[in-house]
């Protein structure tokens, strides 16, 4: 699959030896594509200067080479702009108001802040309005499965929690923080989510693997007030629904009558297919490593012994392969690589695919292309970005807004019809069945309709000015 990166080369040219103008043209006769070049340093006889190469696959190699063979180059360092845009972390806590004088100091800490510490004491409901409860979310993982990464850890985990944040802040002005555990005890983890909720409005889990996950959020949802939503399971569920609607108008089929398969039956793809079959799929078969999942089958994991009895109604056995026979939906949540074009050659008409393993999905979707109506992939470089990034900032915005006890069906269902809604009648195409993240209409629309749901199914415990 074609990916590409950008690399910032710092290097020291000498000028008697060799033009600018041969370094540049090195530069393309290698693959690459230069962006922008920034002099650091001038003196007579050389100049050190900052290029910044785009290079169409991570393999640099060949383009550095060949520069460090070069009479009268010599390569400083070589960055990546990825790893500089983590340089310190993502994030910051900024203070709403300075502390100028001593005045101020005794209104915001000690002694000042003693008597709001009371009146919070005498009626808890009060942290809402009195800190930062009101608009804030703990993102917790125990990194056991980062992305497609799987048990990276918890400190390899605070990148992606980190950049969680930011979208949580950038896109629903939600202030969220990145809490990595350093245990996979479920019981521990409940109990430090549990421990720690009380500065929170609500608890964003992240890439805990299945099926620890399920028990984790479904004690948690229980024993807590506040909204506990697992983004893997449902904010995934709640776009893959989105962008099926939307799909299907394409192709002018109806939930009800299609066949849809679904690879890696993780936490994702569980909270995928039970979306599924509540928004109205009647024929969805869920496959994982040993195959299909049927009924009359033991299965040591609950959730696939529930889908076990509420999906694959033919009892359809057997491979990846042999199950995708007249698909018309295949929906990935697995590893890269899982879907063969041969299989994709065995779908019904105008094949819809949604290949979301992060970072590489299922298919790549060039190769697929040539055999499909609609290809969607959880990536930013491709049409089509299915992502949970169009989901969660929305969500919480909403759910905090009404002071949401959980995030329940109905408001998942409403935020995947807002989404949907975004993309209108004649904008969709093909290319174009989810919005852009960027698009501010998301994040307008989830919210509002996810107050609505919440209103409506008694949990909201305030309704917004704009509601009233
Ligand atoms: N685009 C998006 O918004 C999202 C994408 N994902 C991606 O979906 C994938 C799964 O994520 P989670 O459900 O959180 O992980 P998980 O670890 O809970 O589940 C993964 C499941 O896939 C199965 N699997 C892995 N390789 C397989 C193979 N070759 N054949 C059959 N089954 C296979 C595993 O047995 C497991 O049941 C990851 O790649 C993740 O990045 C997850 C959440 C959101
Ligand atoms: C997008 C996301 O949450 C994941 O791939 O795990
Ligand atoms: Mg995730």
């Amino acid at each position: 699959m074609a990916t590409s990166s950008n690399i910032i080369i710092r290097m020291e040219i000498q000028k008697s030896k060799i033009t600018f103008g041969e370094v540049a043209m090195a530069i393309g006769e290698s693959g690459g594509d230069i962006m922008a070049t920034d002099i650091i340093h001038s003196a007579r006889d050389s100049a050190i200067r900052d290029i910044t190469v785009h290079i169409p696959d991570h393999s640099n190699s060949s383009l550095l080479e060949r520069l460090r063979g070069m009479d009268g180059v010599k390569v400083i360092n070589v960055s990546d702009r990825t790893f500089l845009v983590h340089l310190g972390g993502k994030i910051e806590v900024q203070a709403r108001m300075p502390v100028k004088n001593r005045e101020d100091l005794s209104h915001v800490y000690t002694p000042g802040v003693a008597k709001v510490c009371k009146a919070i004491q005498q009626d808890e409901s009060k942290a809402f309005s009195l800190t930062i409860k009101r608009n804030t979310v703990a993102v917790v993982s125990d990194g056991t499965a980062v992305l497609g990464l799987g048990d990276i850890g918890p400190f390899g985990a605070m990148p992606v929690m980190e950049g969680k944040a930011m979208l949580f802040k950038q896109f629903g002005g939600v202030d969220a923080f990145p809490i990595c555990l350093q245990t996979k005890d479920t019981e521990e983890i409940i109990q430090t989510i549990k421990n720690m909720s009380p500065a929170f409005g609500g608890i964003n889990l992240e890439d805990i693997s299945s099926p620890r996950c399920f028990e984790i959020e479904e004690r948690l949802k229980q024993e807590l007030e506040i909204p506990v939503f697992h983004d893997d399971q449902h904010g995934t569920a709640v776009v893959m629904l989105a962008g099926l609607l939307n799909a299907l108008k394409i192709v002018d089929k109806k939930l009800e009558d299609i066949k849809v398969v679904v690879i890696g039956i993780g936490a994702a793809g569980v909270a995928c297919s039970k979306m599924m079959l509540a928004a109205g799929v009647r024929n969805l078969i869920a496959v994982d490593r040993q195959g299909a999942i049927v009924a009359g089958e033991e299965y040591s994991n609950s959730m696939w012994r529930w889908l076990a009895e509420h999906s694959n109604p033919n009892r359809a056995t057997g491979s990846l392969s042999e199950v995708i026979e007249g698909a018309d939906v295949f929906l990935g949540l697995s590893g890269p690589g899982v879907l063969k074009v041969e299989d994709v050659k065995k779908m019904a008409r105008d094949p819809i695919i949604f290949a979301m393993a992060n970072p590489e999905p299922e298919i790549d979707p060039e190769a697929a292309e040539p055999y499909v109506r609609v290809m969607a992939t959880g990536r930013s470089d491709y049409p089509n970005q299915i992502n949970n990034v169009l989901c969660f900032p929305g969500i919480f915005r909403g759910a905090l807004e009404c002071r949401a006890r959980t995030i329940n069906e109905r408001m998942k269902l409403a935020a995947a019809e807002a989404i949907a809604s975004v993309v209108g009648a004649e904008e969709l195409n093909e290319q174009y069945i989810i919005p852009s993240v960027f698009n501010e209409e998301v994040v307008v629309k989830v919210r509002a309709a996810v107050i609505k749901a919440a209103i409506e199914t008694g949990v909201a415990r305030r309704v917004p000015r704009d509601f009233r």
